[in-house]
């Protein structure tokens, strides 16, 4: 508590909330599309694939928008606990550009801000890369604020316990409340050369190299317990993955969802619950991969399949970022803060180890980490 009795935000002066970005219109899709594979050897054909998603749903992802909303979900519980913190919004690939953020926030005169990525687990995609774009954006910023990264949340109750409510409440829509169900725990495949050294420089042989998918594991075993606490029946379960991309030569984390439903079909599984365990909002791979692609999958195969909710702005989750940043400013203190993690992995660190999660096409200078 501060002085006037509210949470102590003490060092911060902002939050920033960083995410991937979407187009906003079909005009976006291409440029889009090129701001987010430049580089990245993706071949042709995925793009026009996945440019069609977007044309789908009228060149609009909901991304941005669901972004908004946790922001706007965020300033409430913020006012309602006293916190005066104003909440700043960048994207890694589309506007609103982090570094036109951190311009806006060096204007307004921010010394230091925390900040929450839209990315729950570990690995080049969806940690370290967010840190390297935050040191692009600070590179380019003169007199720019110093930056925090939040702790990786994929255990943290706030995320999971909406993820429980979430399958119990799938689990409802099926005949027989889903007695035979199965979860199907599904997340954004990686290629397997990244998952394995998640968490780790790729010369460490110790844990916790292989992060990306130990974290996932933790995280599924966990809301498994859980739902089988609740409803007193072990729904058999699996890990399957989503959004496979780059050369077909390179091998990514399987199994694809779809290639996991035709499996269970063969084993006579006749009703699935879909979870979105690793995305925190119902974004293009989940209304895509998930809803129209996995579920038409699923119809063609006679298995009854539906898709559990994400986090998106369930007041738990708007509660963990709160709770993200007081602890992490009491820690920036010099206090020791309760560190909560449910599962077998403990809380992440707040500063990232040296050469964890490497950049695949070699080293990048990143903030945020023990090397920076
Ligand atoms: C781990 C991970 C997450 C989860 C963590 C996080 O949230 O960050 C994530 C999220 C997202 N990925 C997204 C979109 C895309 N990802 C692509 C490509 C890639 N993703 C990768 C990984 C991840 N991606 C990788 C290794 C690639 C290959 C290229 C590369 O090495 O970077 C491509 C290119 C086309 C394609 O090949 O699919 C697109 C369009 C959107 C926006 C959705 C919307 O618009 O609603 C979101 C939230
Ligand atoms: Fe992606």
């Amino acid at each position: 508590m501060n002085p006037a009795g509210h949470p102590d935000v003490k060092p911060y002066d902002a939050l920033l909330v960083l995410s991937f970005g979407g187009p906003e219109k079909p005009e976006d899709v291409v440029p889009f599309l090129e701001n987010v594979t430049r580089g990245r050897g993706i071949p042709r054909e995925r793009l026009e694939q996945v440019g069609e998603h977007y044309f789908l749903f009228g060149g609009k992802s909901p991304i941005n928008d669901q972004n908004r909303a946790l922001i706007a979900a965020l300033e409430k519980d913020f006012a309602d606990h006293g916190i005066d913190l104003p909440v700043y919004f960048g994207n890694r690939n589309w506007d609103p550009y982090l570094a036109d953020t951190l311009a806006q926030m060096t204007a307004d005169g921010v010394q230091r801000a925390a900040v929450f990525a839209t990315s729950a687990y570990s690995s080049w995609s969806s940690c370290r890369q967010y840190r390297e774009n935050l040191w692009d954006a600070v590179e380019q910023t003169t007199g720019a604020p110093r930056l925090d990264k939040l702790r990786q949340y994929y255990n943290h109750p706030g995320f999971l316990e909406p993820v429980v409510d979430a399958c119990l409440e799938a689990l409802g829509e099926l005949p027989t409340n889903g007695d035979a169900a199965h979860l199907v725990f599904v997340t954004h495949s990686i290629p397997t050369a990244m998952a394995e050294t998640s968490g780790a420089p790729p010369e460490a042989k110790a844990q916790p190299r292989g992060a990306y998918v130990k974290q996932h594991r933790s995280a599924v075993d966990e809301v498994a317990d859980r739902v089988r606490a609740a409803t007193g029946r072990a729904h058999r379960h699996d890990l399957v993955y989503c959004s496979r991309s780059g050369a077909p030569s390179t091998p990514w984390l399987e199994p694809d969802v779809n290639d996991h439903l035709e499996e269970l079909a063969s084993d006579g599984v006749s009703q699935v619950v879909l979870v979105p365990i690793g995305f925190v909002s119902d974004h293009m791979e989940v209304i895509y991969d998930l809803d129209t692609e996995a579920t038409a999958t699923a119809e063609r195969l006679g298995i009854r399949a539906v898709r559990a909710a994400t986090s998106g702005t369930d007041p738990r989750f708007v509660a963990m970022v709160r709770d993200l940043v007081l602890e992490r400013a009491a820690a920036e203190r010099g206090e020791s803060p309760d560190r909560p993690a449910l599962g077998s992995l403990p809380a992440g660190p707040d500063i990232c180890g040296a050469g964890c999660c490497p950049n695949p096409r070699g080293p990048r200078p990143a903030l945020c980490g023990a090397d920076s």
